[in-house]
């Protein structure tokens, strides 16, 4: 449960700390800004190495916010498309509840998002999930003003504390999240928000047991918005200067761009691929019956028939295969001295070899790692797992491809944002050349990807589901991999061999190059390596 607050009457701790601040001889300089646009935010070097108090809804994210859609994603995300269902059902009612006091409307939808939800589900959507949504809502100006300093605490007041520690501190830095919590008994959310004094209660607590806050000198700072913040009286006691913002001046601050995101967003989870507004959460329900009838036929159509047929019908269902460029004629026809050619292909949805096999027009076959059992049984190529023994898995490959044409992903994992991670360098041993082939995907409602190992047999079902799936395939000029004539062979060669693909394939997709790994990705959205359990070996 939730830590209850003081048994002392809140005016006696008030009093109480103001006498301890009278007697320190501190003084509290209170700032508040000119009406012009932009004159609220001071000085990125004002700030330098100081401790700022940050009001993330006042101050830092865009206005007008709505929490809804955030609370949507924790219902759909950590709960299910049913509990999703009943939040949208309530909220009309929710809306009404607003007029009786905003508090209760928020009160009711955390009460119907978290209710019975793990603590450590709900904590893992915060960090997997919301941040790709909560950035697209920072406002530039507001994290540029204490880009520079030195700790920040943010405060928060329209959301549970939980639902934005994730974004903040994993992509701004950020150091200290303190507001509302929600009740927990037995790892389990209760449901029950505490109300707001109580979680600007707590503010203070943070604030009065920190050395920053109380004893260096200059104070902290204050960055809030302007109207009916409880906040205000937290900073009040706690900070010697304040720059308060108005409404009309944070409409005039912009979004913060990709390229200036502290943390780049490179994994994220979650099936919703759309923010879920009311609107846009109402569509999704009710597009959801046709999506699953789409998803069965696209996904018949690709399991029996020839591709001359499937790909044009599943266009017709909506479904877009761009070839960008196809295989050279040599590609598709001759065979290299190794028996097949070798295709490597960046990774974002399972369906890339298959995709890579109806640009060919023929069978290849797909080498896999960690895949659920039920996408292997359901693939309509054929499919060979790979064990992560180096020795074994190169036995494994070299035979199949003496067989015949095999894809290869090296990155070992699904990307959905414009980066490549890490290639694996084995494929690079088994040949002396190799097609790469550059793939790219966009879906409109539903990731066809996930970490959760319960959830993943689902994903070419979920990305089949969207209305317009779209997938563009280029295959690229031919890329060497054996050393050239006095260039030593070997495991340096072939990471060489691997990076040189990896460049290939990111100038051809405008991706950005990255080193992080398969284990990177799972460790980071799931908390565990990304062993589907049946599908390793
Ligand atoms: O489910 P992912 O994104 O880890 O991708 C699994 C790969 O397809 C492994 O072959």
């Amino acid at each position: 449960m939730v830590k209850k607050p003081s048994a002392l009457p809140r005016s006696f701790l008030s009093l109480r700390r103001l006498l301890r601040r009278s007697i320190s001889g501190r003084h509290y300089r209170r700032t508040t800004s000119a009406t012009g646009a932009r004159a609220a935010a001071p000085a990125q070097d004002k700030l330098k190495d100081r401790t700022v108090l940050v009001d993330v809804e006042g101050w830092l994210l865009r206005s007008p916010l709505s929490a809804f859609p955030y609370f949507m994603l924790v219902a759909v995300e950590a709960g299910s498309f049913l509990r999703g269902l009943l939040l949208l059902l309530v909220y009309p009612v929710l809306c009404l509840l607003a007029l009786i006091g905003l508090d209760l409307r928020l009160e009711a939808m955390v009460m119907v998002s978290l209710f019975g939800l793990r603590e450590r589900e709900v904590a893992r959507v915060s960090k997997a999930v919301l941040p790709k949504f909560f950035l697209e809502d920072v406002t530039m100006e507001g994290l540029e003003a204490f880009k520079k300093a030195g700790t920040v605490v943010a405060v928060t007041a329209a959301f549970p504390r939980v639902m934005v520690e994730g974004f903040l501190k994993e992509y701004l830095g950020v150091h200290a999240v303190v507001g509302r919590e929600v009740a927990v008994a037995a790892g389990r959310y209760v449901g029950f928000l505490e109300e707001e004094h109580a979680g600007m209660e707590r503010v203070g607590a943070f604030l009065e047991k920190m050395q920053e806050t109380r004893s260096k000198g200059d104070g902290a700072v204050g960055l809030l918005g302007a109207v009916g913040r409880a906040v205000h009286h937290v900073d009040s006691r706690y900070c010697k200067e304040t720059y308060v913002l108005s409404e009309v001046d944070k409409k005039a601050w912009q979004p913060l761009p990709r390229d200036k995101y502290p943390n780049k967003l490179v994994f994220h989870d979650g099936r919703l691929a759309f923010r879920p507004t009311f609107f846009a959460a109402l569509a999704m329900y009710t597009f959801a019956p046709l999506g699953i009838i789409l998803a069965a036929l696209r996904c018949i159509a690709f399991g029996v028939l020839p591709y001359r047929v499937s790909v044009p019908l599943a266009a017709a269902t909506g479904m877009r295969s761009r070839l960008v460029a196809g295989p050279s004629p040599d590609t598709s026809r001759e065979k290299n001295e190794a028996g097949g050619r070798l295709y490597v292909c960046n990774h974002r949805t399972l369906l890339d070899p298959i995709t890579v096999a109806a640009g060919l027009n023929k069978p290849v076959t797909a080498v896999t790692y960690s895949v659920s059992p039920v996408s292997e049984l359901l693939a309509p190529i054929r499919t060979a797992r790979l064990t992560r023994d180096r020795d074994e898995d190169r036995r494994r490959m070299e035979a199949l491809l003496a067989r015949g044409d095999l894809v290869v992903c090296p990155e070992g994992t699904t990307c959905r944002e414009a980066y490549l991670l890490r290639f694996s360098p084995l494929f690079a041993e088994l040949t002396g050349e190799v097609t790469p082939v550059a793939l790219d995907t966009r879906v409109d409602m539903f990731y066809g990807t996930s970490t959760k190992p319960g959830a993943k047999w689902l994903d070419p079902f979920y990305f089949m589901m969207n209305s317009r799936p779209e997938y563009r395939v280029e295959f690229l000029e031919r890329v060497a991999t054996a050393p050239a004539d006095g260039e030593a062979g070997g495991h340096g060669h072939s990471i060489q061999a691997a990076n040189r693909v990896q460049r290939v394939l990111g100038e051809a997709l405008g991706f950005e190059l990255t080193g992080l790994t398969r284990k990177d990705k799972y460790m980071m959205l799931a908390g565990n390596e990304g062993v589907v359990s049946g599908g390793a070996k």
